[in-house]
């Protein structure tokens, strides 16, 4: 176990490299299963979430070989379908070998996933998938499902999952027949799984929408796929540069997935420009909310895409307490994930949690540095980010809570002029 032990107030210079989308990593890892050619995946972040995932695999019968820092070479052997419990308890993302194991061998026994507690985290939606391409669902501590055929089918996701629509997608490329997915979630890391997958000689249409046509196929095939930057790292080093009142180049930053960023941070009279694939945070910008038309106080509400990403809400939330003004915060997607703002309260932050989903924070105020716990990924971060622009030191606990999701974290900001240290607990 680590902690970090930061010292606050130090504006963060520099230029750091956008890492590769965690949650397009483990689909396409999952995805992997769908062919027993090689695949070699490019931009694969070196995150906990990722080792867990391959290890996953490589009980599977897969062979994994490192090919470079964030390149990694598969190549499916003598395929098994029971995910380990140790492992799959883990992440959330464990539940997305469902869909290929079922599409490959017709059975799959898997364990319920972990993954963040910041809600129910509710696998309905999988399921109404995987039966309606046929699938035969038992729950008895696990999940063993079973299917003679997959057949294509016309299915209507009750809400636009993202995990889900992977886990659909991973079983229609193969089943017999079209599937048409409506009310899918069509976030880039769907996007690049689609993508992956009709590199393999898959038959998808639709990508990026909320509908997406399938034709299925007998057999995918190889493929090299580079996936895209991980917007919620990008959008978490924006909010930290704007708190520090520092600057910041981020490049392979994929800008076109920031533009409902641009006006959630818009809102905090918080700018960027770009140029390519490289974002600049200009330094001391002037952080005041801009109100709704008639003086109304302005909202933040995360939605599936292109609304605002959840990932996000905890980052929005710590850098509108640095803002001139009142902004209100609402997290409609998750049940759990805003009770973490006591801590940026006992801090000093301007915050009232209005209920579960409802944070309205006022600002600015001056943090004081305090002793921490990640509760959750993004939380987690929200900590670094608020202890970095506090007074005085702070120490966070169960790092591993942070590192699961953002590659090099400490490594990263120590070139950005970070005074933070990761520490054995
Ligand atoms: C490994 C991975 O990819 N994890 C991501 C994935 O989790 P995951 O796929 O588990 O999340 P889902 O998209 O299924 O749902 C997220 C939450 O939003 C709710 N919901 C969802 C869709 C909708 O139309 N209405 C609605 O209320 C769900 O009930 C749930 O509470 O997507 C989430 C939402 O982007 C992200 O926070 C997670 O980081
Ligand atoms: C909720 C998250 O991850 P997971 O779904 O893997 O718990 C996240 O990446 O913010």
């Amino acid at each position: 176990m680590h902690k970090y032990d930061i010292d606050g107030g130090f504006p963060i210079r520099g230029k750091i490299k956008a890492s590769g989308n965690k949650n397009a990593a483990l689909p396409c890892i999952a995805a992997v299963i769908l062919t027993d050619e090689p695949v070699e995946l490019d931009n694969i972040p070196d995150i906990e979430d990722v080792r867990v995932m391959v290890e996953i695999l490589r009980h599977l019968g897969c062979s994994v070989e490192k090919t470079g820092n964030n390149s990694l070479r598969f190549q499916m052997n003598d395929i098994k379908n029971e995910v380990p419990e140790s492992l799959a308890t883990v992440v959330r993302a464990s539940i997305l070998f469902a869909g290929p194991l079922l599409a490959r061998t017709g059975k799959v026994i898997l364990p319920p996933p972990g993954g963040d507690v910041i809600g129910r985290r509710r696998l309905d939606t999988h399921f109404l998938a995987l039966s309606a391409l046929g699938g035969r669902v038992e729950v008895d501590g696990q999940f063993t499902i079973t299917a003679n055929k997959l057949k294509g089918v016309d299915i209507f996701l009750d809400e636009a999952s993202v995990t889900a629509t992977e886990n659909a997608v991973m079983a229609a490329v193969l089943a017999e027949g079209k599937t048409v997915i409506q009310n899918a979630a069509s976030e880039p890391h769907v996007q690049d799984l689609c993508r992956m997958l009709n590199g393999m000689g898959a038959d998808i249409t639709g990508i990026g929408s909320n509908i997406l046509y399938i034709n299925g196929v007998k057999k995918l095939g190889s493929v090299s796929y580079s996936i895209g930057a991980d917007f919620m790292e990008v959008g978490s080093y924006i909010g930290l540069a704007a708190v520090t009142r520092g600057e910041l180049e981020i490049t392979h930053s994929n800008p076109e997935n920031m533009r409902m960023c641009k006006i959630a941070f818009g809102k905090l009279g918080i700018h960027w420009n770009y140029e390519n694939d490289t974002i600049y945070v200009p330094p001391n910008q002037t952080m005041r909310v801009s109100s709704d038309m008639g003086g109304m106080i302005p909202q933040i509400d995360d939605s599936p895409w292109p609304g605002f990403p959840p990932d996000l809400t905890s980052i929005i939330t710590v850098v509108a307490t640095q803002v001139e003004g009142t902004v209100l915060i609402h997290e409609k997607m998750f049940e759990s994930r805003m009770f973490f703002v006591d801590k940026l309260i006992s801090m000093g932050a301007g915050i009232i949690l209005c209920d579960p989903h409802r944070a309205v924070v006022t600002g600015p105020r001056v943090l004081s540095g305090s002793d921490l716990v990640s509760p959750d990924v993004r939380a987690g971060m929200a900590m670094v980010i608020a202890a970095l622009c506090a007074g005085g030191n702070s120490t966070i606990h169960n790092v591993y809570q942070i590192e699961r999701g953002y590659e090099s974290l400490v490594e990263k900001l120590v070139s950005l002029g970070a005074h933070i240290k990761r520490i054995q607990e």
